[in-house]
């Protein structure tokens, strides 16, 4: 975990607003802050939603367990710290905006802003399947979602670790509440689960059957909002989003020189770079089959949200021009 002086200059450091920081924008630039904009920008972002005076957060340890959630990302290409704040920034443009802090109340808002920046943790680059194709330790640990499972597993190690516990004032009760959150938000960004979860959730919001008040729909609605947080680059400006898809090609093409090289297999389309003039048309494929789906119902839920479809379709334009 980080050194305590890293966490006393960062504790030091002017914090700038929000306003400052276009923190509430649903266009934010995922390339606008460095790296220690993003760690003034997160502790700002826990300022305004009011989390560290009712869990009695001490500033100092949130400093912190920034730093150490930091640290325990990867210099890989795409799946790196900037991709966890960015999915951290577009949590909390939606819960302000939307005002469903309201609904979701600040042990669910802790959890949710907690597991965006969490959710990715120690990442190599790689994704389930190849988890199992390399047979890899952490595919012995979990067959299923494995690498969401070793998020979930460092995000609590982080939590437990001595001067990074931000939960410690919180009563029991809570923190297995908020532990409990955590777990389901980060395993939810599995597509996986999206794709086995989301025709129940359409049905419940097209049928206008939900009652957010009862857990069994907050748990839905908590996980679809981990998914369209997780994929938000893709309703971005087109300079913004042509830059992600870049990173994220190289990552994939990443894991498919491995499975060329060292595992002798032919990777799929997306990650074989000689397919790379494919990528276009795959991503309107990508768009069609897992972004409309989820960025409409939500436009549907809530008009506040309508902008994030709009990106979409902006960006779908964009990518089915660069494919014909
Ligand atoms: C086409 C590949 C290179 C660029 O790709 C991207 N660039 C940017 C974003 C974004 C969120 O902005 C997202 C993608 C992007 N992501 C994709 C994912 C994981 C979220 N999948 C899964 C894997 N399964 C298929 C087997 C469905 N297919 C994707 C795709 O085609 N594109």
């Amino acid at each position: 975990t980080a050194p305590r002086e890293d966490a006393l200059r960062l504790m030091k450091l002017k914090i700038p607003s929000a306003q400052a920081f276009k923190l509430y924008d649903f266009k934010f630039d995922d390339f606008s802050l460095d790296d220690d904009g993003s760690l003034k920008a997160c502790l700002r972002m826990f300022l305004d939603l009011d989390l560290i005076g009712r869990f009695h957060i001490e500033y100092e340890v949130l400093c912190r367990w920034l730093l150490s959630v930091k640290k325990n990302y990867r210099n890989v290409t795409y799946h790196n710290w900037r991709h966890a704040f960015n999915v951290a920034q577009m949590m909390f443009a939606i819960i302000t905006t939307t005002q469903w802090w309201k609904i979701l109340g600040e042990l669910e808002c802790l959890a949710l802003l907690v597991a965006c920046l969490c959710h990715d943790l120690d990442h190599r680059g790689t994704n389930n399947s190849f988890q199992i194709k390399a047979s890899s330790p952490l595919a012995q640990l979990y067959t299923t979602s494995t690498m969401e499972h070793h998020h979930f597993d460092q995000s609590v190690m982080i939590l437990n670790s001595a001067g990074n516990q931000i939960l410690s004032n919180c009563t029991p009760d809570e923190y297995s509440r908020v532990i409990s959150v955590l777990e389901d938000a980060i395993l939810a960004t599995d597509l996986a689960v999206y794709f086995r979860k989301r025709g129940g959730f359409f049905a419940m919001v097209k049928g206008k059957e939900y009652d957010f008040k009862k857990e069994e729909n907050r748990v839905q609605l908590r996980g679809m909002m981990m998914t369209i947080c997780d994929i938000a680059a893709i309703t971005k400006p087109w300079v913004t989003q042509k830059q992600v898809a870049e990173l994220v090609a190289g990552e994939f093409f990443e894991q498919g020189d491995i499975e060329k090289e060292e595992l002798k297999i032919t990777p799929i389309d997306m990650m074989n770079r000689e397919k790379k003039d494919k990528l276009p048309m795959m991503q309107v494929l990508f768009i069609d089959s897992i972004c409309l789906p989820v960025y409409e119902i939500f436009a549907e839920l809530t008009p506040e949200l309508k902008p994030l479809l709009e990106g979409v379709l902006e960006n779908r334009k964009n990518w089915q021009m660069l494919a014909n």
